[in-house]
């Protein structure tokens, strides 16, 4: 018996279960790892909109990290939805003084149904504080444009982004994402994520496009799939290689889906079959 390395996601909550904790814990079984969790902020929100956030008090956010790290220290973190800018302190904080584990920070900033999930406090703190020791950042275009302080309608091309936002933070890896913000590499027949490191050529990862109005969440999945791929031993190229060829595995998998009105999710199963075809539900009558 194989005890499953531990891994730690520090996000906030989907109520419509597409993205944020519920998608970071389901990736996280799915690829057989061990997930635990800081709820750092609330989101009420469906495939539609996001419609409130509550950020998670500051105490209560860190009354949690201690409890996981005491108990079971997480060989790689990954961060989403901080909410606030004293959360992206405290976990750079314990990041740094803990130099054996590697973390991976998704930068989340807006979701895909367009809300704004971080302010300008927030952002000034992950360039300053937390990317910096990071083992990898997985921004989407946008993402990266923020963080480097250029225009949202800035027209640098997403290899170029990713070697300046490697350059700017000199030592994590760099996993710049190529989904529908980043667009137009999601309407073609590849999606392209570019993976970087100071000094060194832009690298393209390149996975199959899955046209589909399921997407929600794949931020997420691709960051805790890399977070797991790297627990489990393999080294960033490789890990953000199999992140990428996962998510599109994934996509394809929710394509027919009908789920909500909005951006339905992304599939957090690895095996479709594994989720029963109606006929096989027994109805109230027999179990009665
Ligand atoms: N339609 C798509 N087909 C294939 N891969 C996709 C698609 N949309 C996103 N991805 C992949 O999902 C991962 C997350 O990227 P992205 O969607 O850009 O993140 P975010 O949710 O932060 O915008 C990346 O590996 C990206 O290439
Ligand atoms: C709690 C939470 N975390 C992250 C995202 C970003 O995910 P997406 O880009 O798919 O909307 C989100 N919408 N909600």
């Amino acid at each position: 018996m194989v005890t499953p390395p531990v891994v730690l996601t520090v996000a906030g909550t989907d109520s419509g279960g597409g993205a944020g904790i519920a998608a970071d814990l389901a990736t996280f079984a799915a690829l057989g790892v061990h997930g635990t969790c800081v709820v750092a902020a609330v989101t009420a929100q469906d495939t539609t909109a996001v419609h409130a956030v509550h950020a998670v008090p500051f105490d209560v956010v860190a009354a949690q990290l201690d409890a996981v790290i005491a108990d079971l220290p997480p060989v790689v973190v990954k961060t989403g939805m901080l909410a606030t800018a004293d959360v992206a302190r405290l976990v750079a904080r314990w990041c740094a003084g803990s130099p054996s584990r590697q973390l991976v920070v998704d930068p989340v900033l807006r979701a895909t149904t367009g809300a704004a999930l971080a302010d300008d406090d927030l952002v000034r703190a992950y360039a300053a504080v937390l990317l910096p020791v990071a083992t990898v950042v997985t921004p989407n275009a946008a993402e990266a444009r923020a963080l480097l302080a250029l225009a949202a309608d800035d027209p640098t091309p997403s290899r170029e982004l990713a070697g300046l936002l490697a350059a700017q933070l000199a030592g994590p890896a760099v996993v710049l994402t190529g989904g529908p913000l980043g667009a137009p590499a999601a309407s073609s027949s590849t999606c392209i994520d570019w993976l970087t490191r100071p000094g060194d050529e832009p690298v393209a990862i390149e996975h199959p496009a899955v046209a589909t109005p399921n997407d929600h969440g794949t931020g997420c999945t691709h960051a805790s799939a890399l977070a797991a791929f790297l627990a489990h031993g393999h080294d960033v190229a490789t890990a953000a290689a199999r992140a990428a060829a996962y998510v599109s595995g994934q996509l394809v998998a929710s394509r027919g889906w009908q789920l909500g009105s909005g951006r339905g999710p992304i599939a957090h199963t690895t095996d479709p079959n594994t989720i029963l075809p109606r006929t096989t539900i027994p109805s109230t009558e027999e179990t009665a």
